[in-house]
């Protein structure tokens, strides 16, 4: 097996998100922080890169912004401990969990799953691999998110209730990862509505001069 699944947009068979991650976003959307994590998935048709749109389907006028820390696991693993988490991770990515929050609403409050609204095609945008040796887990990544030029989100992942090896601990004991599964690992505050026309700019700023940054046309 190869060192690390840069091309893991192609091999990703799960994208696994945790909700309610940063306790200023569980309380600005008027939710409780979560006591263990909170995870649901979007498929792999949700991906999409740089130079495409993230598109609107149809019948919707706008959808939320979350700009999130991306996961990307090396190798197959169930029941992984904290401490051995490290080991599975390949790298990670800057990504997006575009969200129908109306729809998200809606559902919740009938009690039914919020796959479309967080599942519907380029509800993933995605940047490039960024090698594991960048990012330091017991440092803090700033990660952050401008529409039309004005800041809406810069938030800091020190912040997370869960951290990451508490995530992959978590999530493998239920669920086997694999090579090229990304996981998403929560939006810190400030989420907000985009349209047609508008223009999306996230980054990622850490340690080492890590600075990376993409763009996005809403349509
Ligand atoms: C309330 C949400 O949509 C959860 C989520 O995706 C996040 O916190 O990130
Ligand atoms: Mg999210």
């Amino acid at each position: 097996m190869t060192s690390t699944p840069k091309n893991f947009r192609s091999i990703c068979t799960k994208i696994i998100c945790i909700g309610r991650n940063y306790s200023e976003h569980a309380s600005e959307l008027g939710n409780t922080v979560p006591t263990k994590p909170i995870i649901f998935m979007k498929p792999p048709s949700a991906f999409v890169i740089e130079p495409n749109d993230i598109k609107i389907p149809s019948e919707w006028d706008e959808v939320h912004h979350e700009v999130e820390l991306g996961v990307i696991i090396d190798k197959k693993c169930q029941n992984v401990s904290k401490e051995e988490a490290e080991e599975y991770i390949a790298g990670y990515c800057l990504a997006l969990d575009m969200t129908s929050r109306k729809l998200q609403n809606e559902l919740k409050d009938q009690g039914l799953p919020w796959l479309l609204a967080k599942g519907f095609d380029t509800s993933c945008p995605c940047g490039d691999f960024i090698d594991k040796n960048e990012i330091n887990l017991s440092s803090s990544v700033n990660l952050w998110l401008s529409v039309n030029g004005t800041m809406r989100q810069s938030g800091h992942t020190r912040d997370m209730i869960f951290s990451v090896p508490d995530i992959i601990a978590f999530i493998s004991k239920y669920i086997t990862l694999e090579r090229g599964d990304l996981i998403l690992t929560g939006t810190p505050a400030g989420v907000g509505s985009v349209k047609r026309g508008d223009q999306i700019e996230a980054g990622i700023n850490g340690e080492n001069d890590l600075k990376y940054t993409m763009k996005f046309n809403i349509t």
